[in-house]
């Protein structure tokens, strides 16, 4: 797995004022992944994936973005152990990921809350089957409820909120049992662009106040250079890395900005660029 661990994640653990992590102090770490659907009967098998390799470190914030059909969702669901790889591996802090694991906090584009709970009884959800007492339970809820801002509509249910709120409640149900790593897969693609770019804020400060290791898929290219340490592009058929862009910018970046837009020109010539 040499050279997965590229300098970003040192630039980046520097930049959070930590040590660079070794290799296999990665949070995650995705080591040759392949992933090929068979076909239908007729043949025709697909190659989504091909050999992906690299690593998110302990407290980075990576990006994976793409263009359509570069296997993101296929990627996303292996490392969260929803879908088998083919061949490789996916490392969770040096342990292979064989199904899913608490370990991992899951935000999906639709909320996937429970309609017929609270606010509050959505984030607990998770809390049920973990070992705290009933008022931990409660405690830690209040808690996830006062990072996103919504402790006052703790009895509401979701029908009553906006898409973003909606959104607000996922990201804070998965945060609610500590996992060491948060998946997101284009978990604002269903909000408008205003509050998309709240939501994008909001991510960032629950970021730096908690720590977690982050990947997150997106279409939105403006997206991941605003998010990411690194942002992973990848090229399709099959899909692969093409290459992994440093974002070596100062937070909170500055849409305006030159080298913000020098960026987000460098990552769309990279999706562009065909086979
Ligand atoms: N269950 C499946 N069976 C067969 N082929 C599949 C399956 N899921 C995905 N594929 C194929 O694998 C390739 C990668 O698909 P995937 O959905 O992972 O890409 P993506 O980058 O997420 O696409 P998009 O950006 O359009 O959502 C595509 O060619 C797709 O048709």
């Amino acid at each position: 797995m040499a050279g997965v661990n590229g300098d970003g994640a040192a630039d980046a653990a520097e930049r959070n004022g930590r040590d660079p992590p070794a290799p296999s102090e990665a949070s995650v770490a995705l080591d040759g992944v392949g992933k090929t659907y068979p076909g239908d009967g007729d043949g025709g098998s697909v190659r989504a994936l091909d050999d992906v390799s690299f690593s998110v470190a302990d407290g980075e914030f990576v990006c994976l973005v793409g263009p359509s059909g570069c296997g993101k969702t296929t990627l996303f669901r292996i490392a969260a152990g929803l879908t088998e790889a083919t061949d490789g591996r996916v490392l969770l802090d040096g342990t292979e990921v064989t199904g899913p694991t608490t370990d991992m906090g899951v935000v999906f584009q639709e909320y996937h809350l429970f309609p017929w709970l609270t606010v509050a009884e959505n984030v607990g959800f998770g809390l049920e089957r973990s070992d705290r007492s009933p008022a931990e339970r409660e405690a830690r809820v209040d808690e996830m409820l006062d990072l996103v801002g919504l402790t006052e509509f703790r009895d509401a249910y979701p029908k009553s909120l906006s898409g973003g709120m909606k959104q607000r409640v996922a990201i804070a149900r998965s945060l609610a049992v500590d996992p060491d790593l948060l998946l997101m897969d284009e978990p604002f693609g269903a909000v408008d662009a205003q509050t998309r770019e709240m939501l994008q804020r909001e991510l960032l400060d629950v970021w730096e106040s908690t720590g977690k290791t982050i990947l997150f898929v997106t279409h939105d290219v403006a997206e991941a250079v605003t998010l990411a340490d690194r942002i992973v592009v990848m090229a399709a058929d099959p899909g692969r890395v093409r290459e992994i862009v440093d974002v070596d910018i100062e937070r909170p970046r500055d849409r305006g900005d030159a080298a913000f837009a020098e960026r987000v020109g460098r990552v769309r010539e990279l999706i562009g660029a065909g086979p």
